[in-house]
């Protein structure tokens, strides 16, 4: 037995080579067990029946039709926080970048053409004069992996700092310092900013979050930073804004053609997390989450199913994906008790309407743990049912 694994974007080999041969092909079949990507995507695509996974490596899945996987029992998995360092690094260049006029003036020198260069340069560096970070005001957005860091570390600059977030998880919110002030109240992070950096994913609820009525709020010295999506911000409401003088400057690693040639506008192509680091991270967690799940069941690090892990010790054990609805377990346990077979483990976990459920069975066959998985499947409610062998049993 093989799995296939479909890779698209640029993923680091790093991660690749944890694929060992003898389990796993990369784009050999139309049809493949899972797939790996970064930022292809693929709300157009039909998954192939075959199809159970999809990881993406790196942090937003935006590109990916979850709610379409959930329905077809496909577990979606990301990468939390393996390329949040390198975005960090890059908000903080950013931030750095844009209190002083750095890039600029290194152009400048390189235009000069005399020989008294150090004349010229001591003569014309009042006009490349910028401000500090420290003293200043940064209002992050969302306080997850990246923006934790953000906020952190740009305390540790100097900076006086707030973070809003209604959502924050608790292990994160472990992370951010007791330094970094919290605000319920979006107006007051908007109206008191001096910088202001978005680190929320997009969904329905955070499409085009800053928009005319929110730039208004702003100060018209506040520069925004926008790392995480692009359609988070409204760019025709930018644009007005920084004609109006309503805010100083954008900074957004998302391009699009109405942002292109603006003076107070950078663009970056998006590079976030392309650092040599990031990319590794992201390939190696990415990688190690599919194996995870395609050789044992064991669901962690998704966006769409709960995460289930439970020791694989027996034989076989039965993966079932169903709704979330009353007596699931009680009619699963019937199905294997009127086979006469005996439940050697079982777990169980809900998320929203969806519910997994790992059974372990001994003293099976594999086509006896097909027909089972068969029949489940035809109960009312399941999703998707796979029988797994246990490869590391070697008395099998
Ligand atoms: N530029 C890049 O290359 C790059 C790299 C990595 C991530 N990203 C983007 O950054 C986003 C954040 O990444 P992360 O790793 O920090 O994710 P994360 O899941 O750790 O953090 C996201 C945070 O946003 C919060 N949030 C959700 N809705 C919110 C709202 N309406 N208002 C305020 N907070 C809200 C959540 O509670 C969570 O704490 C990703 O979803 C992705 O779109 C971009
Ligand atoms: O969500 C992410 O992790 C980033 O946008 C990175 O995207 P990339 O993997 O295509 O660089």
């Amino acid at each position: 037995m093989t799995f296939d694994i479909k890779v698209f974007n640029n993923i680091s080999e790093e991660g690749l080579k944890q694929f060992d041969d003898s389990l796993y092909t990369i784009n050999q079949t139309q049809n493949p067990d899972a797939l790996l990507l970064r930022s292809k995507k693929l709300h157009d695509m039909t998954f192939s029946e075959h199809t159970i996974a999809i990881s993406r490596a790196g942090a937003g899945t935006n590109n990916i039709p979850v709610d379409r996987c959930t329905k077809d029992g496909i577990v979606v998995f990301n990468t939390p926080g393996a390329n949040a360092n390198a975005v960090k690094e890059l908000v903080l260049a950013n931030l750095l970048l844009s209190a002083r006029p750095i890039l600029k003036s290194a152009q400048w020198v390189q235009t000069i053409t005399d020989d008294n260069v150090e004349e010229i340069v001591e003569a014309e560096k009042k006009s490349f004069v910028g401000t500090e970070l420290e003293g200043k005001k940064l209002g992050v957005i969302g306080l997850g992996a990246i923006g934790a860091m953000v906020a952190n570390d740009a305390y540790r600059l100097g900076m006086e700092v707030m973070g809003y977030d209604p959502y924050v998880s608790v292990d994160t919110a472990w992370n951010i310092s007791r330094r970094v002030k919290r605000v319920t109240d979006l107006d007051e992070l908007l109206s008191t900013s001096d910088y202001i950096s978005l680190h929320v994913p997009l969904m329905e609820k955070t499409h085009h979050l800053i928009s005319t009525e929110e730039l208004k709020k702003m100060a018209p010295e506040a520069v925004l930073l926008n790392f995480s999506r692009g359609e988070l911000v409204d760019n025709n409401a930018v644009l007005q804004a920084l004609a109006d003088e309503e805010i100083a400057g954008y900074i957004t690693d998302f391009a699009e053609k109405s942002l292109l040639g603006h003076e107070k506008i950078t663009v970056l192509p998006h590079l976030g997390a392309s650092t040599e680091e990031a990319e590794i991270n992201c390939a190696r967690m990415s990688v190690r989450t599919l194996k995870n799940y395609l050789e044992t069941g064991n669901i962690k690090r998704s966006v769409n199913f709960p995460t289930v892990e439970m020791s694989f010790n027996t034989e076989f054990r039965l993966a079932v994906f169903h709704e979330n609805v009353p007596n699931m377990i009680g009619a699963i346990s019937n199905i294997i008790a009127d086979a006469k077979y005996n439940i050697d483990n079982l777990s169980n976990r809900s998320r929203g309407d969806v519910a997994y459920t790992l059974i372990d069975l001994d003293h099976v066959t594999e086509d006896q743990a097909q027909e089972l998985a068969e029949e489940l499947k035809s109960l009312s409610h399941v999703i998707r049912v796979r029988h797994i062998k246990n490869l590391q049993r070697k008395d099998y």
